[in-house]
């Protein structure tokens, strides 16, 4: 079940307010925005539409996210957000009333899934006097390819089905300022300043001692893991690895257990101690990466979210059948910047090539890497705010 997050207090706000104006554009704030994001594997797609969701709310608009297995949000949202209603898109009694009772204003198709097409046929009908249907945005992965820049705000015109006849724009989320930027919260970087670390981790019960490096895992089955841990077992410098629950869980259970030494493995003694942790929040996801000394992410959510964060990282890419992977992963190391270390690092953590994993670090020069970067996307527009202007600009014939 999803968590009950139907704010019915902002959709009367909504609704009070277009009786007394006429139209919910003429308000120009107040827009509804339907999210529809099929879970295919993993938590990306729906970590992404949640968190787009949220902020849409938080910025005034109604969001309705349309997901086909909420599930993950028990873990992933426990407490909702106030403004955001969550429509189980495989329960055809609650596409039924969600299709009754409006029409959204802008449609968003995140990674190129089909929004239902009963709503579809609505949208396409809005009256104008109502807003009419204002944009239907394709959000696209997230890549540091040059192709993305020729690509974001394309047009791509409708021509089969109950849309046909309208234009959707894709919208490509990027790290430089000819894309789409990244989703971030207004007050991201002031609650990341006011945050205790050691409180966090007193709360979270990790016994955390003083002196120790913290990492956090949130990984697949990357092929060197085992190489990590019989490092970090080995170096002189103790570490206390948060292992994220799932599959990174399930990958180290793997390793120790096929430990060909295992007395170098934890349990065996060495430097590294493990704490395996149950699913987070998005909001305690986030401080778990402020309250670490390294990240290790996958995917594209948490990758953006440990750029958010300013402390070194390591990134799995989401492996691709063709390795397109690859051609992704280096397209980001160069944007980062990447020093040598670095980028030698990721290829062998990625499984590129034959290269055995060096020891991570060094971690200061990967801290000053990481926080470039973060000072050059602080710089741009976020994602919300780039979305907020392209429909601005399409509702007033612009672009
Ligand atoms: C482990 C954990 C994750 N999360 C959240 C953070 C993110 O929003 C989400 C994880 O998403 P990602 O970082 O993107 O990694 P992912 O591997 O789960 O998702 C991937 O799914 C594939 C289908 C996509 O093609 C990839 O691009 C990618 O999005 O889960 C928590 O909130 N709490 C937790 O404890």
């Amino acid at each position: 079940m999803a968590p009950a997050s139907i704010a019915s207090s902002r959709v009367l706000v909504c609704a009070e307010a277009t009786a007394k104006t006429g139209t919910l554009a003429a308000m120009g704030t107040c827009t509804q925005w339907d999210i529809f994001c099929k879970v295919i594997d993993n938590h990306g797609d729906l970590g992404v539409c949640w968190r787009l969701a949220c902020q849409l709310a938080s910025a005034g608009e109604h969001a309705r996210l349309w997901v086909d297995d909420p599930t993950a949000l028990n873990w992933m949202a426990p407490a909702g957000c106030d403004g955001v209603q969550v429509i189980d898109w495989s329960d055809t009694e609650a596409v039924r009333r969600a299709v009754a009772d409006s029409a959204p204003h802008v449609l968003i198709e995140a990674f190129g899934c089909d929004p239902e097409p009963e709503l579809v046929a609505r949208f396409a009908q809005a009256p104008a006097a109502e807003g009419g249907p204002q944009a239907w945005i394709n959000l696209e992965y997230l890549s540091a390819e040059p192709y993305v820049e020729k690509l974001h705000r394309l047009p791509s015109p409708v021509f089969k089905g109950p849309g046909a006849g309208l234009t959707k724009r894709f919208f490509y989320p990027g790290f430089t300022p000819a894309t789409g930027g990244l989703l971030r919260e207004p007050d991201l970087m002031a609650r990341q300043e006011r945050f205790d670390r050691a409180h966090w981790l007193e709360a979270q019960q990790i016994p955390w001692q003083e002196g120790e490096r913290l990492v956090s895992l949130f990984c697949y089955e990357p092929p060197a893991l085992a190489a990590l841990l019989t490092q970090l077992a080995a170096d002189p410098v103790p570490t206390r690895l948060l292992v994220t629950a799932g599959r990174a869980a399930r990958a180290v259970q793997a390793c120790i257990s096929n430990a060909e030494a295992p007395d170098r493995l934890p349990g065996g003694g060495g430097s590294l101690s493990i704490s395996y942790l149950p699913y987070l929040s998005q909001t305690d996801f986030d401080h778990l990466l402020w309250a670490c000394d390294l990240n290790f992410v996958r995917g594209e959510d948490s990758l953006v979210r440990a750029l958010w964060a300013g402390a070194p990282l390591v990134w799995q890419i989401y492996p691709q059948d063709d390795d397109a992977h690859h051609v992704k992963l280096n397209a980001w190391l160069d944007w980062l910047g990447a020093p040598p270390s670095l980028r030698l690092f990721h290829h062998a953590w990625n499984g590129f090539g034959d290269s055995p994993l060096p020891p991570p670090g060094p971690l200061d020069a990967w801290r000053e890497t990481a926080r470039a970067a973060r000072d050059r996307l602080l710089a741009q527009d976020d994602l919300l705010a780039q979305l907020r202007h392209l429909v601005r600009q399409l509702v007033a014939g612009k672009s």
